[in-house]
This record gives structure tokens, sequence and C-alpha cells, in this order.
């Protein structure tokens, strides 16, 4: 039978690393902190869409919307940035490759909708 682990209870295993120490005494209380941690990091992904919104008024085509070159600067930079913060890499890539997927099926849909300034002849 599948059951939801208790939240309230004591730890029911333990790691084998002996450097290993504990955050918290029950899954109450490390779901209080992946709670407090969402409510700051969905917050920040609102800004970052605001500023992806803002990149298509910089661009000419989808490709341009797409760029695939800075796609892979991002993640090079989030790979070094979770390797200095000690953050598992794959899962950092996966959530940034899915993110800016999302992202660019946005921007795309917002360049869909705008139209192209006249450029000034020099
Ligand atoms: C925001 C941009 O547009 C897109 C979104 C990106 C992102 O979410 O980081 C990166 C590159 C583009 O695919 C950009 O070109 O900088």
């Amino acid at each position: 039978m599948n059951q939801e682990p208790s939240t309230d209870g004591a730890a029911l295993r333990r790691y084998h690393d002996p450097d290993y120490e504990p955050l918290c005494a029950t899954l109450a209380d490390v779901r209080a902190n992946i709670d407090r941690l969402d409510r700051q990091i969905v917050p920040l992904l609102a800004e970052r869409g605001r500023y992806v919104k803002d990149a298509a008024r910089f661009k000419r085509d989808a490709f341009q919307v797409s760029a695939p070159q800075r796609q892979q600067e991002v993640i090079d930079k989030v790979l070094a940035l979770a390797s200095e913060h000690g953050a598992y890499p794959e899962v950092i890539e996966a959530c940034y490759r899915a993110m800016i997927a999302g992202f660019i099926a946005r921007e795309q849909q917002d360049f869909a909708g705008m139209s192209a300034i006249e450029e000034k002849q020099t």
C-alpha cells in the first residue's frame, strides 16, 4: 500500500557519511523550508520573465528570439554557479533547459504580437 510519509515523526534512515549534518528534526520542518525557498524563487522567476519579455524588443526574427549561443552561455554560467554553491549540476542544468524552453516559447508569442520599428538611415 502506498502511503505518503509522516511529516511529524523522527527520522527513519541515516546517511553513511559521518560528516553529514542533518538540517531538520521533522519532514514538516524540511517542507516548511522548501516552501520558504519556493516563495523566494517564484518571484525571482517572475522578474526573470519580465526581462525575457523585454529582450524581444531587440530582436529581428525567430532565430534571434531563440539565440542558441546565448542559451549555451546561460547553461555554462549556471553550471559554474552550481559548482560554486554545491548544487547538483544535473538538476540545475535540467531546470534551466526546461525554464529557458518555457521562456523562449513565451518570448516567441510576445515577438509575434509586436511590430518592427523603422530603422533610421545613416
Ligand atoms: C532573454 C533572451 O532570449 C531568450 C531567453 C534566454 C533565457 O531565458 O536566458 C536566453 C536566450 C534566448 O533564448 C536573450 O536573448 O537574452
